[in-house]
């Protein structure tokens, strides 16, 4: 809560109150108490303290002046995502984590957004538990299946979900072919030419016609100030330090260039604000709607 507004809100409550100071939460605080819908920001504070996590900050300099040092790697052995699938405890944190940013996410997704219209079979890559999927599955009854596509390790302790397939594989390697494409989070944690590898692959996977729908933080062309903005660097500097050294936010220029690079001419940006990402601050994602050759209206 800003100064002012404490200062404010104490006064108020002085004249109700006969005088007698009271005290009650900021609006940060009644974000770490469990809301009507079950969700609370603390589990995402929580994981994002951890002492494996924390321990890696004081390398995060290693990584600005070379970025082939991976400082998570250099504590503790081996990159996140595999750290993470041997640890049930911080992977069970991280995932009641990500609950209290996707839930939103989701529902704001697909109040904005019809493109789900006519797919039947979706995969989402790099989709963890499977929850987006289980959101998007409950909103759009018309899709048959889902693929919940992720690292053997990941999908091995994923819940079953009515309707979804948990598939472990490299999208390195190959995908399912399905309708469309389905991607959040995902890209931001991998260098350029391994974004590219990706999406050829997502290419080859898509038949005619079909899209890949991306949803990526969108970086400002310019920095300035802004909370905004500055929540998005935040997270781009925690990707650095915790997940891939050469990983990086995008602007929407280098998106362009990399579906166009990747065999997807067609894009269409969908910018969503997300009001609840980062505690108080406004964030923006943006959906990159990837479409094959001509074939696509
Ligand atoms: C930042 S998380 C995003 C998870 C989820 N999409 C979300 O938005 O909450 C990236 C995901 O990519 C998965 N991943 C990493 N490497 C992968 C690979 N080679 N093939 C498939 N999935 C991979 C990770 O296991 C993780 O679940």
């Amino acid at each position: 809560m800003e100064d002012n507004e404490c200062r404010d809100g104490g006064k108020k409550l002085q004249r109700e109150f006969g005088g007698k100071r009271k005290y009650s939460l900021t609006k940060i605080g009644k974000s770490l108490v469990t809301d009507a819908e079950g969700l609370s920001y603390a589990p995402y504070v929580l994981q994002h303290h951890q002492d494996a996590l924390m321990s890696v900050w004081p390398l995060v300099h290693e990584a600005v002046l070379d970025p082939t040092i991976e400082p998570f790697a250099k504590v503790h052995g081996e990159p996140a995502y595999s750290y993470y699938g041997k640890k049930p405890k911080m992977n069970g944190l991280m995932r009641k984590a990500m609950s209290r940013v996707f839930v939103p996410f989701m529902t704001s997704v697909l109040d904005g957004y019809d493109g789900f219209k006519g797919v039947k079979r979706l995969v989402d890559v790099g989709g963890s538990a499977g929850d987006c999927l289980r959101i998007i599955l409950q909103k759009h009854c018309f899709i048959c299946e889902g693929i919940n596509f992720d690292l053997p390790e990941v999908v091995a302790k994923a819940p079953s979900i009515p309707e979804v397939t948990h598939i472990g594989g490299d999208m390195f390697k190959s995908i399912h072919v399905v309708d469309a494409i389905f991607m959040k989070w995902v890209l931001t944690t991998w260098t350029d030419d391994e974004c590219k590898l990706i999406m050829e692959n997502y290419y080859k996977a898509l038949l005619a016609g079909r899209k890949l729908i991306a949803c990526e933080p969108v970086l400002p062309d310019d920095s300035n100030e802004s909370q905004r903005t500055r929540a998005l660097l935040e997270g781009d500097i925690f990707v650095m330090t915790i997940y891939r050294a050469k990983g990086k936010h995008k602007i929407e220029q280098e998106f362009k260039q990399l579906g166009f690079s990747a065999g997807f001419p067609h894009l269409r940006a969908f910018i969503s604000i997300i009001f609840t990402l980062f505690l108080s601050s406004k964030s923006n994602f943006s959906f990159w709607i990837l479409e094959r050759l001509g074939e696509y209206l």
